[in-house]
């Protein structure tokens, strides 16, 4: 990694990435591709080479592609789980900077001689990440300190990435109507940017630290000490601990290591339900426990979410809707959220919702994990107009973490059983005054009671649904919407798959013409450079082989598509 980057060779190198890593996803699949046939272990074979490649690049590419690696790390609707498993293992994988160049940023931003602000400033990071790194100091005061200064050359290398990344998610958007690629692009950058501006953290932890104290004592912050900071650095007050995933330590220090997991939990339910702020990058790393007290001590405080308490309460909804079965209040609440847009047709929506609502209480009896159902819910979403906020993937993420971490300090932990009093207490709240107040209670009461009236009240419920079901049927609406839909779907995969076939042709004619070209163009050196592996690719063959690139990518944006199709068709048919 380095401080000054050069905009031209970053955007090939970028660019280079893409188009490669883009062929080989799509060669994946391409059962013809594989010598001596296709079989599952061979794909598996080539999954993992692919995963590595990705995972190496991204390193090699640097901060802004680990840490979105890292955010991408739980998406599994955006990669294949085997990608997502190996970008998750980006943690801690990257190489300090040298400590005087940490120094001369501290003495540039604060304007004075290490020698005048620390007693003594510990030229060893205690830790190295992909944005910063953390020094041991003490200061005159006597009060232990980290300093945590950020690499250099960060904003201008975030500002010609994030531009490669703006023009890659609208090229894939023109692909998929339904991804927004544009948002989630939106959402990374803002939350990179977030990142690099340490007075923001700064402030993120005074918030969280101060939200514990009322709530949850053994749930500790560091304080910050403004006078020693600035964008570039941080100085924190040093709370040593033990890894979080550190079971050996924690057993040694004798403390109870399903205390810990459930104290894990209950930290992350208070931040979501109570404060609406939270901690979005749980991983273990920023995590540990005081081996004295037992008490759970939070890092880096870059990344949070912020749940509005609009939101909170139509988050409620859709949970609440989900207890009671109700797809309607799940549906209505998902459109508040903006998690879906409003269509004059929802009927598919309501499957979907449906058949998630469904599966969700058979994953729940099943004991599945977090991670298991998220996949599932974004496996459901993908051919649908869904837009999950980030908000809610870093929930999520949270959660799917949290269970991991409680999963290895306690081989019976249970996500369920921890959250369940929480889910108990809320649906009382809710149930008792509508958690929105007596107003919006008094509504609810007023529209219950007209939708049942005084006779319906008396009716089975059965015989209420099917008289309803006979009013849609008689008003045309349920036979209509259910054949225009099918028929739509079957008509766009037709589409799609003719689509698919005629790339996959120009993909094909341009690779063979393309080969035969760099085979042939360079004379009797070319066969050696054949023989070794490498072709002679320049003008003509360069072109073709550009071409058939472009045209394999879109033959498998095709058939991903088409694949969707199949599943989301075969998942709402049950
Ligand atoms: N206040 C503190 N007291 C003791 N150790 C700390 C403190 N803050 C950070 N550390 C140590 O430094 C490590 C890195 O800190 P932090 O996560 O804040 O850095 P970062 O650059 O934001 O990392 P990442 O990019 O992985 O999010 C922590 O895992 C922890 O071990």
């Amino acid at each position: 990694m380095q401080d000054n980057y050069n905009a031209t060779q970053r955007n090939i190198d970028t660019w280079l990435f893409f188009t490669l890593f883009r062929s080989r996803l799509w060669l994946l699949d391409q059962k013809w591709s594989y010598p001596g046939g296709f079989t599952e272990a061979k794909r598996g074979q080539r999954a993992k080479g692919l995963a590595r490649y990705l995972l190496n690049s991204v390193l090699q590419l640097g901060p802004t592609f680990i840490k979105i690696g890292q955010l991408s790390s739980t998406r599994s609707d955006l990669l294949p789980a085997e990608f997502v498993e190996e970008l998750s293992t980006l943690q801690d994988r990257v190489p300090a900077f040298a400590a005087s160049k940490a120094i001369s940023i501290i003495e540039k931003d604060l304007g004075r001689p290490i020698s005048q602000l620390f007693a003594s400033f510990d030229q060893r990071p205690i830790a190295a990440a992909s944005l910063g790194q953390v020094h041991r100091a003490v200061l005159f005061s006597g009060e232990e300190v980290v300093v945590k200064v950020q690499r250099p050359g960060l904003k201008q290398l975030f500002d010609i990435d994030l531009n490669n990344l703006r023009i890659l998610a609208e090229q894939l958007d023109k692909g998929d109507e339904n991804r927004d690629f544009k948002g989630i692009y939106q959402e990374c950058a803002t939350v990179l940017y977030q990142e690099i501006d340490y007075l923001n953290e700064g402030r993120n932890a005074d918030r969280f630290r101060r939200n514990f104290r009322v709530d949850a004592s053994w749930a500790r912050a560091p304080k910050v000490y403004w006078e020693y900071c600035s964008p570039r650095v941080l100085v924190l007050e040093y709370l040593p601990g033990a890894k979080i995933s550190d079971k050996a330590r924690l057993q040694a220090a004798g403390l109870d290591l399903d205390t810990i997991a459930r104290r894990a939990t209950e930290a992350y339910l208070i931040q979501i339900l109570k404060h609406g702020f939270f901690h979005a990058d749980p991983h273990p790393g920023n995590v540990s426990v005081d081996t004295r007290t037992g008490d759970l001590l939070f890092y880096d405080f870059g990344m949070m979410g912020e749940i509005v308490p609009d939101v909170r309460t139509r988050l409620l909804d859709v949970f609440y809707g989900v207890y009671r079965k109700d797809t309607d209040q799940v549906l209505r609440a998902l459109v508040a959220l903006q998690v879906i847009k409003p269509t004059g047709d929802s009927l598919s929506l309501r499957r979907a919702i449906n058949y998630f609502i469904e599966n969700l209480s058979r994953q729940a009896e099943r004991q599945e994990t977090i991670q298991a159902i998220g996949e599932d819910l974004f496996a459901i979403a993908l051919d649908q107009p869904f837009r999950f906020p980030a908000t809610f993937t870093f929930v999520l993420r949270a959660f799917s973490t949290l269970e991991g971490i409680g999963k290895t300090l306690n081989p019976n932990y249970r996500f369920n059983e921890v959250a369940q009093p929480y889910a108990a207490e809320l649906l009382q709240l809710q149930d008792a005054t509508g958690a929105r107040g007596g107003a919006a209670l008094l509504e609810q009461v007023q529209q219950q009671a007209s939708e049942l009236g005084a006779a319906a009240a008396a009716m089975p419920l059965r015989i209420r649904r099917i008289e309803a079901t006979v009013a849609q049927l008689e008003t045309g609406d349920l036979k209509l919407r259910v054949r225009v839909l099918e028929g739509e779907r079957a008509d766009r995969r037709a589409g799609v798959l003719q689509m698919a076939t005629l790339n996959t042709v120009a993909c094909m004619g341009l690779l063979n013409v393309g080969t035969m070209l760099a085979i042939n163009s360079g004379g009797p050196g070319a066969a050696a450079a054949v023989a070794t592996g490498g072709m002679n690719l320049e003008g003509p063959a360069a072109l073709c082989l550009g071409l058939s690139a472009v045209f394999g990518v879109l033959v498998f944006r095709g058939l991903k598509r088409v694949q969707r199709l199949d599943k989301f068709e075969k998942e709402i048919k049950g």
